[in-house]
């Protein structure tokens, strides 16, 4: 369960008396998520979702998230909507973080994807691409590859004691990186971690997409890597094909990909395997003491990314031309 921070009754009571969603009569800290206190707020008005922003956040880019769900939303984009309280405004603080209140969204996220929820993120990805294209605001990609050896350096010299090798497998990933990272390719606003539970579905059908808080404008086509990433491998460590050749047609039905982009692909798919890795062994190494927090597994992704170190082409990975 991801509560970083705990909050008191009276001070909960006191916040959401300045929004008009009436009295709460229920809050529950939320079992999944590992970077933000997440509560599902019940009020006498309905269900809301209170967040109580973290580590990772930086307060200055709270206003970038909130413009971009709004934005999106209005381009319809199914994605929570912040509460405005009385004065109009959408953060607040609260037990010591900034704070805010979006609105619930139904739906379930899927723990087995189909190669048809695969297809469904394809294109809501494809569309949310779309959509920011006339989105103002401007967030540099806190995450990408300037950040991924400050990020290595933050496991301290301990990466081999979660596996033997990891250091140096990481250090040679990143040399890689470094010396191949692309550079122009089409780009604008990302998601940036579209995850399975960062998606919800209803029979079958996507339904809306929660979780904006590293959302960026960075390259679209590293948006796709992230989600072949973590929607296309079997629990077996195998990349499905099946999946990837979903994802990546339901993708270009909206947006084609350009000749830059397919051949960007597996060193952007490497580079996204390598910054999950470095966020989860980071996370791993250092979980707050007294945090309700399940922490993810980093080797998932030191897999993953030495699958793609082996891949030659965006075919690889299920993308016909
Ligand atoms: N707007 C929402 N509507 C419904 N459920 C939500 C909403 N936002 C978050 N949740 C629930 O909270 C969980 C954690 O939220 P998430 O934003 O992924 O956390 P984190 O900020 O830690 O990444 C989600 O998996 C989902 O179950
Ligand atoms: N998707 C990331 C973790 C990001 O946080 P979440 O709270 O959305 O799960 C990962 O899997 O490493």
């Amino acid at each position: 369960m991801a509560v970083y921070t705990e909050v008191a009754d009276e001070e909960l009571a006191a916040f959401v008396a300045r929004y008009d969603i009436g009295a709460v009569l229920a809050v529950k800290g939320i079992a999944e998520g590992v970077e933000n206190s997440n509560f599902l707020l019940h009020t006498e008005r309905g269900f809301y979702i209170l967040t109580l922003y973290e580590k990772r956040v930086r307060e200055e880019d709270l206003p970038f998230f909130i413009g971009l769900m709004r934005h999106l939303a209005q381009r319809g984009i199914t994605c929570p909507q912040p509460v405005l309280n009385r004065e109009g405004e959408a953060l607040g603080r609260l037990a010591g973080r900034p704070a805010a209140i979006v609105t619930f969204l139904d739906g379930m996220w899927v723990k087995r994807p189909t190669a048809g929820h695969c297809a469904g993120v394809g294109e809501a990805l494809a569309r949310l691409h779309l959509a920011g294209a006339d989105f103002a605001m401007r967030r540099e990609n806190a995450l990408s590859l300037p950040a991924w050896r400050p990020l290595f350096m933050q496991a301290d010299g301990r990466a081999d004691t979660v596996s033997p090798g990891l250091a140096a497998r990481t250090l040679s990933a990143l040399d890689d990186l470094e010396r191949a990272w692309p550079a122009g390719l089409p780009g604008g606003v990302i998601h940036a971690d579209l995850f399975p539970d960062n998606v919800f579905f209803i029979s079958g059908r996507l339904s809306g997409l929660i979780d904006f808080y590293f959302a960026c404008t960075d390259a679209f086509a590293y948006d796709l890597a992230i989600c072949l990433n973590a929607w296309c491998f079997e629990a077996d460590g195998s990349f499905n094909l099946t999946k990837g050749q979903a994802m990546l047609t339901a993708y270009e039905r909206v947006r084609r990909l350009d000749d830059a982009e397919v051949a960007a692909l597996p060193i952007l798919c490497r580079g996204a395997a390598l910054r999950f890795m470095l966020t989860r062994l980071v996370d791993w190494l250092n979980v707050p003491p007294g945090a309700l927090v399940k922490p993810k597994d980093p080797l998932e992704y030191d897999r993953k990314l030495s699958f793609h170190r082996r891949v030659a082409s965006a075919a690889e990975y299920g993308l016909a031309r």
